[in-house]
């Protein structure tokens, strides 16, 4: 199967974009959980439009498809500000984020998707943007050379990051508020589909949307797709409606698993309990193993297996729970796993 093509993709498939800004929630009060990440944001939000001033720089981190885009948008409209929406790799130079800069006006805010990935002289730009409004321009070269301070309008940053962990110190204290993006519950993200389906104009019914969220692994993103997927096989081969039957068919055939997991996972899974004895493994190791990149297996994979108990992080490398040997019904030897582990 194609990367583009699992539900857990991170990167959005063609003509995905448009389709999440259809489903994206407007205002705040749309925006299902998340609830200590909002409840904090609606006073800062309520005090900056009070004060008139920018909302302070805010760092969003998470693994992908939790819905930090799409409250970076929420923030905006609640501010009544544009949003001017970039990601990390696609400012190259300095010059690039100087024009992007000069362009704001007065309280925008500027959405940096991974913003971890930004490059060094980049970053050394965003420093006094950041703090100071301004930006150090150096004019000519040589011994005539001499530095200008340019202001620019007042801003705030909103920076998205799937690994917290990789921002700079000095980059990231000069966020005022951080928050953490958690998994959703299936409550939550039953409400999403329904909202989804709603707006999709689909009809589905209560167990088939509990069956998705609980199979969605926690993630708006991937619940969506699922929805979207269980759709095209309910038009195909039903009457349009989608119940528990026609869900459970479209998620067997989509290789998604009771729990959630798609090939890939039982992949790592499978490949530690075989090869390594149920770990712990080095991740540089598993991804050789399995001929896909560490940062997917990070960022994309984990995060879930990790959530739902399958695996763990330890100081020596990845182990796999006894759980996930009964989900894949492999038997577990408890003797053999304990020596492994001790090794
Ligand atoms: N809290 C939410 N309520 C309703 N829908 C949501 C929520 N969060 C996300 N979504 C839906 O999930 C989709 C993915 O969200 P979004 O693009 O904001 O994720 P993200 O965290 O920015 O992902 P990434 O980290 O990959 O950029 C959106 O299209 C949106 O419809
Ligand atoms: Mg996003």
């Amino acid at each position: 199967m194609d990367y583009e093509e699992r539900i857990t993709a991170a990167e959005l498939g063609q003509g995905e974009e448009r389709s999440e800004m259809t489903l994206r929630p407007q205002k705040l009060e749309d925006y299902i959980g998340q609830k200590k990440a909002t409840d904090n944001l609606k006073i800062f939000i309520e005090a900056a439009k009070l004060r008139k001033e920018p909302l302070d720089h805010v760092l969003f981190y998470g693994p992908p498809g939790l819905g930090k885009t799409t409250l970076a948008g929420i923030i905006s409209n609640e501010m009544g500000v544009d949003i001017r929406i970039t990601s990390g790799p696609a400012i190259e130079r300095a010059g690039d984020l100087a024009a992007i800069l000069t362009n704001l006006n007065e309280n925008d805010v500027l959405f940096i998707d991974e913003i971890h990935r930004l490059n060094r002289s980049v970053e050394e730009v965003l420093y006094s943007a950041m703090e100071d409004f301004a930006l150090d321009i150096i004019i000519g070269k040589g011994p005539s050379a001499r530095s200008i301070r340019l202001d620019i309008a007042k801003f705030t940053l909103i920076g998205a990051t799937t690994r917290a962990g990789s921002l700079s110190a000095p980059l990231r204290d000069r966020f005022g508020v951080s928050c953490k993006f958690e998994m959703y519950t299936t409550e939550e993200l039953k409400k999403i589909i329904g909202r989804s389906a709603e707006l999709l104009g689909v009809t589905a019914d209560e167990q088939s949307m509990e069956e998705m969220a609980k199979r969605s692994r926690g993630t708006p993103r991937v619940a969506n797709r699922m929805l979207k997927r269980v759709r095209d096989f309910s038009q195909v081969k039903g009457n349009g409606v989608i119940d528990i039957d026609i869900t459970q068919k479209a998620l067997d055939a989509l290789g998604v698993d009771h729990m959630g997991l798609e090939s890939l996972d039982r992949e790592i899974l499978r490949t530690i309990i075989e090869r390594f004895k149920g770990g712990p493994v080095g991740i540089d190791t598993i991804a050789a193993s399995i001929g896909e990149e560490r940062v997917t297996i990070e960022d994309v994979y984990e995060p879930y297996l990790i959530q739902a108990g399958f695996l763990h992080r330890t100081q020596k490398g990845r182990v796999v729970s006894a759980q996930a040997y009964k989900h894949l019904g492999i038997p577990y030897d408890e003797e053999e796993v304990n020596s492994s582990v001790k090794e």
